[in-house]
């Protein structure tokens, strides 16, 4: 049984959740959190701060203000225990505090925990990368009377993805003023907000070329989309380690690390040892191994001492002769040669969102006595070099430690 602590029990989110969690025979909500404690019924102790709070707990989940944020990090810090944040209007101090204690306890963040809007947001950034800069793009978001932040979460996280298809490159201009009299910029994306009645959240991206307008929509029919998601993320980060998800991460259904396999089983290293660090020094170096046909595959280079630097990189073992006869020529040039080398690679949409991944991979080879030679990595995924004869025994310590 998960137990939940619900930080914003009396508002309207608070309510609901509660009540779907009163259905779950796998979660039950111990304890609520609110400014005004005594406002609403509760079949269960409600606190104005967290320092009253003496129920054990396994998850928080909070919809409730931004200023509450501090309160919540600090307890679920000193607890050890995973926030769920459905919370919107935080600014960027409070997103640094909520990436900062994401290293020692997982938080969950997702400013709309429905499924449809995630969805939403990622056909919206492919349009974008599809479109480019052809179309305007224009995000218009309806809610109730009751919402005290505009524009909402939701509007800024399409925005935010739709800006990733540009590489940063998009400015966001909100609402159309009277004192702006100027022609829309085609770096603009528009983030508009409408208040009224008791509309749940709609989210309309707008993509307006010539003579062709291009809308994805999404209409919440009910709050209750919000709680459930909030529930799938609570059940889904209770036991994960430290890191920062979101809705992303249950999508996709990621782990952190998906796959692992070898890439070239026959390769050599080679390390250049205290080369001079001259530019042009170094670049005749690798154009005289192109000029004879020497491919490179993986290649790193250390932080430069002295005015020496190392550098290694692997290549095939069928060119290891034909390479030393290259370095060869360069006069007091020092290098040194492993064969029998074999490049293992992870790979995982989740690891860009996690802390310690290279630790668990260090730990688990640690564990067999295997030792690494060059280690690169993208966000998504870290290729190193073994001694071949560990190939097998790396590969199921990996299997083993990622639970692939
Ligand atoms: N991520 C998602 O999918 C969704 C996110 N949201 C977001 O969740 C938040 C709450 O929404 P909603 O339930 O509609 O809003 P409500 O105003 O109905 O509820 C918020 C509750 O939190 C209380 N509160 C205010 N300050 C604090 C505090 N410092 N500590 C504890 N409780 C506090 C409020 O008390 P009082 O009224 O006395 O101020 C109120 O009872 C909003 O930011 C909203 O945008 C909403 C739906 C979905
Ligand atoms: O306040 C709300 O109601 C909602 N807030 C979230 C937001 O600001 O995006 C999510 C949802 O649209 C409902």
């Amino acid at each position: 049984m998960i137990k939940v602590l619900i930080s914003g029990i009396n508002g309207k989110m608070g309510q609901i959740l509660s009540g779907c969690i009163a259905e779950d025979e796998n979660m039950v909500v111990v304890a609520g959190i609110d400014k005004m404690p005594d406002a609403r019924q509760n079949p269960f102790p409600v606190y104005e701060t967290f320092s009253r709070v003496i129920e054990s707990v396994d998850v928080v989940i909070d919809f409730s203000r931004p200023e509450a944020l501090p309160d919540i990090l600090a307890f679920s810090s000193k607890k050890n225990i995973p926030a769920v944040l459905a919370t919107t209007g935080y600014s960027d101090q409070d997103k640094t505090m909520i990436a900062n204690a994401s290293a020692h306890i997982p938080i969950f963040f997702s400013a709309n925990m429905s499924l449809g809007v995630n969805l939403q947001m990622e056909l919206s950034k492919k349009a974008s990368e599809f479109l480019g800069d052809k179309f305007d793009i224009e995000i218009v978001e309806k809610h109730h009377n009751q919402k005290v932040d505009a524009p909402s979460g939701t509007a800024l996280a399409i925005a935010d993805k739709i800006n990733e298809a540009f590489s940063g490159g998009k400015q966001y201009v909100y609402g159309r003023t009277p004192d702006v009299r100027a022609k829309r910029d085609v770096k603009e994306i528009g983030i508009h907000a409408v208040r009224g009645g008791t509309v749940v959240g709609d989210h309309d991206v707008l993509f307006l070329g010539n003579d062709e307008v291009i809308e994805i929509h999404h209409r919440a029919m009910s709050k209750h989309i919000f709680a459930e998601g909030a529930i799938r993320a609570a059940k889904f980060i209770h036991d994960k380690p430290a890191g920062l998800y979101s809705m992303q991460d249950i999508i996709s259904g990621m782990k952190i690390v998906s796959s692992i396999y070898a890439e070239d089983e026959n390769d050599a290293i080679i390390t250049l040892i205290g080369v001079p660090h001259e530019p042009q020094h170094i670049a005749d170096i690798f154009d005289a191994l192109a000029k004879n046909s020497v491919n490179l595959d993986t290649i790193s280079q250390a932080y430069p001492q002295d005015g020496k630097v190392d550098i290694v990189f692997s290549i095939s073992s069928s060119d290891i002769e034909i390479a030393k006869s290259v370095l060869s020529e360069f006069d007091g040039l020092r290098y040194d040669c492993v064969t029998d080398i074999t490049k293992l690679t992870i790979e995982g949409e989740g690891m860009q969102r996690q802390f310690g991944v290279v630790a668990r991979l260090f730990s688990a080879l640690a564990a067999d006595h295997i030792k690494t030679y060059i280690m690169t990595n993208s966000q998504t995924r870290i290729s190193f070099c073994i001694g071949s004869k560990n190939t097998t025994k790396a590969i199921t310590a990996v299997t083993q430690a990622f639970g692939l």
